[in-house]
């Protein structure tokens, strides 16, 4: 599990170590950090370090500091470096002094022909967006962006993009992760975290690694049957969308290998396209079921309405999304009732209606906030989704990608997640797991058998075809064992 922090914790991690902080200890190590990453860049992008062009975009605070002590570095290394201040009077002292003793030069404008840029104009202490001057430098430049600590214009907390900001392509921290890594992963490019020896604490911000994932991911073991995996039942889909219901159901059958019942108007389509799905045509005749997955496609009505009503009133887990979010937004008294877990799954729009309000800059204090009103877990969709259930910290996944942008990827969300919690996963880890191998799932369908190259478009369709091929992959990525 990694960690992502906020400002304040970095800062009271190294207020802790003292001496370290006041006697420019860890702003040696930052830097230092940082020269060698710039180095490695250098060796990757044009095969050698001594000749390359270097230039610093310095502010006025430590951030500029820790470019120009890394100036100093590269400098010694045979780099040709030169740093504009956006203030020169207010330009890191010490930090100018090392620079310009090692024979960095100062200049106005930056060259044309750098290799790369190094954005030190702000880090921890940033707030909005680029200042106009700044945002001059950084319209001229092309070459490849390293950002120190946080690319410029990028809340460190809230991970807000300000218009502008700096987008980088690979960005230095120090000592752990700040929020904005995960929140604006594709702002930061490849995020680099040099260790200077400080210890921030818990995390209030996690993302689940492959081999997390791995170890919770249920698959059948030598006296499983398929009730003991646990059975999910799915109302999805009506007569104006049998889509949803096809991909909801679908999706369930993929991520678990216990058993799917479907109750709803689509029951010969999704029985035509999954003969393994035992259908019902009511919620009398469905039979039991460990967790219940309501909304896809499946209408606001009375009739949806009613149903709904019952199904959260069962003492079974439940994921509500779609359309049943739009039904629970109506009636939240049917979730704070409920002793059994709900999950809700709604995308920003869905959100809003819930919650009152628009998502808003602050995502992970949106998610906590209305976890905790209306006792459920909510998973927020979005390139980077966050999930929350109030009393652990919130976990984020990162697509990498915006390929599952399309219609129809959310049913096949849903149906994974509703799978993860009829075997039990508690739903925090059944959201999150769902999220990465939907992300996976939406990658793998994209780049088909060619994973470094461009990638196509992709349908739900697509995106649930590659599900089993996203779980093999994460399930060898991250243990390399079966259970
Ligand atoms: N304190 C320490 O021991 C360490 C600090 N480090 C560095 O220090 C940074 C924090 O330094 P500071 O607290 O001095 O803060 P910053 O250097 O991040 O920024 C502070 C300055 O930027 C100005 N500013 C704020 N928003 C701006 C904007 N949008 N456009 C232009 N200017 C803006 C402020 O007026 C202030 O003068 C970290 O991000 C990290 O890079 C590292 O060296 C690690 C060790
Ligand atoms: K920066």
């Amino acid at each position: 599990m990694l960690g992502f922090h906020t400002a304040s914790a970095i800062r009271a991690a190294e207020e802790a170590t003292g001496d370290l902080l006041t006697g420019g200890v860890l702003m040696r190590r930052a830097s230092a950090g940082l020269a060698s990453v710039v180095i490695a860049e250098l060796l990757a992008r044009r095969g050698a370090v001594y000749g390359a062009r270097v230039g610093l975009v310095v502010g006025s605070g430590d951030n500029g500091g820790d470019a120009l002590y890394a100036g100093a570095r590269l400098v010694r290394r045979g780099v040709s470096v030169v740093a504009v201040a956006l203030d020169r009077d207010r330009a890191h002292e010490s930090g100018s002094r090392a620079f310009t003793a090692a024979g960095g030069r100062w200049v106005s404008t930056m060259p044309s022909d750098v290799d790369l840029v190094v954005d030190g104009v702000v880090g921890l202490g940033g707030s909005g967006p680029l200042r106009p001057v700044a945002a001059g430098v950084f319209a001229g430049v092309r070459a490849p962006i390293v950002a120190v600590d946080l690319p410029s214009g990028v809340d460190a907390d809230t991970g807000e993009i300000h218009t502008p900001a700096v987008h980088a392509a690979v960005t230095v921290t120090f000592g752990a992760r700040r929020r904005a890594h995960v929140l604006a992963s594709s702002q930061c490019g490849r995020v680099v975290c040099v260790d200077i020896g400080i210890d921030p604490g818990a995390a209030g911000l996690v993302a689940l690694s492959d081999s997390d994932i791995a170890r919770e991911w249920p698959v059948p073991g030598p006296v499983d049957d398929k009730y003991t995996q646990g059975v999910v039942g799915v109302i999805a889909g009506s007569d104006r969308y049998p889509g949803a219901a096809v991909l909801c159901s679908g999706a369930a059958v993929a991520a678990t290998s216990g058993m799917v019942r479907y109750v709803g108007s689509a029951a010969e389509q999704v029985v035509a396209r999954r003969p393994e799905i035992v259908a019902a045509p009511d919620l009398d005749a469905a039979g039991r079921v460990q967790a219940w997955v309501v909304g896809p496609g499946a209408g606001t009505d009375d009739a949806a309405e009613d149903l709904l009503r019952r199904i959260l009133a069962a003492d079974v887990p439940v994921l509500v999304d779609a359309d049943g979010l739009t039904v629970v937004a109506r009636h939240p008294e049917w979730l704070t009732g409920r002793d059994a877990p709900t999950l809700l799954t709604p995308h920003a729009g869905e959100f809003a209606r819930l919650a009152g309000h628009e998502v808003g800059a602050d995502r992970v204090s949106a998610v906590s906030d209305l976890a905790a009103r209306l006792e459920v877990t909510v998973l927020l969709k979005g390139r980077v989704t966050l999930v929350s259930d109030a009393a652990g910290p919130v976990i984020a996944n990162d697509a990498g990608s915006s390929w599952a942008a399309t219609a129809g990827a959310g049913d096949v969300l849903s149906g994974i997640a509703g799978a993860l919690l009829a075997s039990g996963l508690a739903p925090r880890v059944a959201a999150a797991a769902a999220a990465r191998v939907h992300a996976d799932a939406a990658r793998l369908a994209a780049h088909g058998s060619d994973p470094t190259g461009h990638g196509a478009p992709i349908g739900a369709s697509d995106l649930l075809a590659a599900v089993p091929a996203a779980i093999r992959d994460i399930r060898s990525a991250g243990s390399g064992h079966d259970r």
